[in-house]
C-alpha cells in the first residue's frame, strides 16, 4: 500500500498544500519551520486519528480556522485506489469520507492506512512519562484491532461524563439529597469498567503481540544483548492479578505472557467484579480530588533491560536503541498481520543521530515499498540514496501566491460590487 497524493486544507500551517508522491523514498527539505514536519504528522493523524505531538485536535487546525482537512489517495496491495479524508474540527465531531462519499465517522477511516513514524525524540517514548508510552499504544492499537480506536473513544468520553458527576458531587451543599447523582455515578462507573476493561484488554494484547519482535530486534540491533523486556502495566491492577506478566524486577521472566484471548468469560466477571469492589474503596477520594483515580488513562508500559527499568537506568544511545526496536516491532507485526509493509516516516532523523543509527534505520526503511524523510538540508541525505525530492520552501511559496491570488480575486469582487452598488 502507498500514497500517490496527499492534499491539505487548513491544517498546522498549511492553508493549502497538494503533493503528488511515489512509491519508495520521497525527500522533504527546506530550512527549519517551513512545515516539513506538519506535512508528515498529517499523514500519521490520517492513519492513526492522533498525532504523537499533540494531545488535541485544536493544534492541528490552523490558527484562526474551525477546521482541518486531511486527503490522501491510496494504492491498495491489489492495485485499486481509495481515497481517504479526515475533517477535524475545533468544536464538534471530526468527521470522514471515504471515496467522496456520504459523511462517516473516523473510526471508519482510522487503521485502513498502515504508518509508522519515527522521530530523534523517539527516545523520550522510554526516558519520559507515561502519556508518551500510551500515545504510542494507542497509535499501534489504532493500526492493529479495528475496534480500539471507537473504543479508546468512547472510553474518554465517558471518562469525562464521571469526571463531571465527581466534581458535582465535590461541590454539594451539605443536607443537599444526593441520591440521583450518586445513581448516576453508578450508571457511568458501571460503563467506566465496562469500556475500561475492553480497553485494558485491547492494550494488553498488543503489548503481548509486541514483546518477541520487541527483545529479538533490540538483540538484533545491539550485537546479541536479549535482556530488552515490554511489560504492560495497566491502571486497573485486577487484569494483571488474573493474567500475571512477570517483570525480571521480582525474579525469572518467562518468555510466555499471557495474550488476552486466554481470558474466559468467568475471568471477565470475575475481573469486573473486583474492579467495582476496588471503585468502592477509592470512592471518596475519587469525589475529593474530581478525579477518575483509576483507569486505563493512568496505565504504563514497563521497559526494562538487564532486569532494570530503562527509565531510570538506561544510558541515552540504549533509550534510543530501544525506541528504534519497540516500532520497528510494530511495523514487523503490522507487516505480519496486514501481508502489507506500513509507510515509515522518518522526521528529521538524520541531521541528529549518529552514524550508527543512521545506518540501522536507513537499512531498515529502504526495503520498505514507500519512506518519507524529512530534513532541513539535503547534504544530510545518506549518500547514494535515490528519492523523490519535495522542495518544501517552494510549496510554501506557491501557497502564498494562491493566498495573494484569492486575496486580489477579493478585492477586485468588493469593488465591483461597490460600483454596481453606486451605478
Ligand atoms: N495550528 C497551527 N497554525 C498555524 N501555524 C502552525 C500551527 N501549528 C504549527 N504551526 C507552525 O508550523 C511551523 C512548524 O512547522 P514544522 O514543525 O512542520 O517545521 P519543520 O519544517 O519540520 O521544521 P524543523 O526543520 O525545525 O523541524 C511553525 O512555524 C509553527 O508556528
Amino acid at each position: 500500500m502507498y500514497l500517490t497524493r496527499l492534499a491539505l486544507d487548513d491544517f498546522r500551517s498549511w492553508q493549502n498544500l497538494l503533493i503528488d508522491v511515489t512509491p519508495g523514498i520521497t525527500v522533504l527539505y527546506g530550512a527549519n519551520g517551513l512545515g516539513k514536519t506538519n506535512i508528515v504528522e498529517a499523514i500519521e493523524v490520517l492513519a492513526t486519528g492522533t498525532s504523537h505531538r499533540a494531545h488535541s485536535t485544536i493544534p492541528l487546525i490552523r490558527a484562526g480556522q474551525q477546521k482541518a482537512t486531511i486527503r490522501a489517495n491510496v494504492i491498495n496491495n491489489d492495485e485499486s485506489q481509495t481515497t481517504y479524508e479526515i475533517s477535524l474540527a475545533a468544536k464538534g465531531a471530526n468527521r470522514a469520507r471515504i471515496n467522496g462519499g456520504k459523511s462517516v465517522y473516523m473510526r471508519d477511516v482510522v487503521g485502513q492506512i498502515p504508518v509508522v513514524a519515527f522521530a530523534p525524540d523517539d527516545q523520550q517514548l522510554v526516558t519520559q512519562d507515561p502519556s508518551l508510552r500510551r500515545s504510542f499504544i494507542n497509535q499501534a492499537g489504532a493500526l492493529l484491532n479495528p475496534d480500539y480506536y471507537a473504543i479508546l473513544q468512547q472510553y474518554m468520553q465517558v471518562a469525562k461524563q464521571r469526571v463531571a458527576l465527581l466534581k458535582t458531587l465535590q461541590h454539594q451543599d451539605e443536607g443537599f439529597d444526593i441520591s440521583a447523582t450518586l445513581q448516576n455515578l453508578e450508571i457511568w462507573t458501571g460503563q467506566f469498567i465496562e469500556l475500561g476493561l475492553r480497553l485494558t484488554l485491547a492494550r494488553e494484547q498488543i503489548i503481548h503481540q509486541l514483546a518477541e519482535p520487541f527483545t529479538r530486534i533490540y538483540s538484533r540491533l545491539t550485537s546479541g544483548d536479549t535482556s530488552a523486556r515490554i511489560i504492560y502495566a495497566p491502571s486497573f491492577e485486577e487484569v494483571q492479578e488474573q493474567t500475571p506478566q512477570e517483570s525480571t524486577f521480582q525474579g525469572s521472566y518467562h518468555q510466555e505472557t499471557v495474550g488476552s484471548e486466554d481470558i474466559t468469560e468467568h475471568d471477565i466477571q470475575s475481573i469486573k467484579a473486583n474492579i467495582s469492589e476496588h471503585f468502592r474503596r477509592i470512592y471518596a477520594g475519587e469525589v475529593a480530588r474530581g478525579q477518575n483515580l483509576i483507569g486505563p488513562h493512568r496505565d504504563d508500559v514497563l521497559i526494562e533491560l538487564h532486569g532494570f527499568s530503562a527509565k531510570e537506568y538506561a544510558s541515552n544511545g540504549e533509550a534510543w536503541t530501544l525506541a528504534l526496536a519497540l516500532k520497528m516491532a510494530l511495523c514487523e507485526v503490522l507487516e505480519q498481520q496486514l501481508q502489507s509493509e506500513p509507510i515509515i516516516i522518518l522526521d528529521d532523523v538524520f541531521a541528529q543521530l549518529d552514524m550508527n543509527r543512521r545506518e540501522q534505520i536507513m537499512e531498515f526503511a529502504q526495503q520498505k515499498t514507500q519512506v518519507f524523510i524529512t530534513m532541513a538540508a539535503l547534504r544530510d541525505l545518506p549518500d547514494g540514496m535515490e528519492a523523490q525530492l519535495i522542495d518544501v520552501e517552494r510549496c510554501a511559496q506557491e501557497q502564498i501566491a494562491s493566498q495573494h491570488d484569492e486575496m486580489m480575486h477579493l478585492v477586485a469582487n468588493m469593488v465591483k460590487q461597490k460600483s454596481q452598488e453606486q451605478a
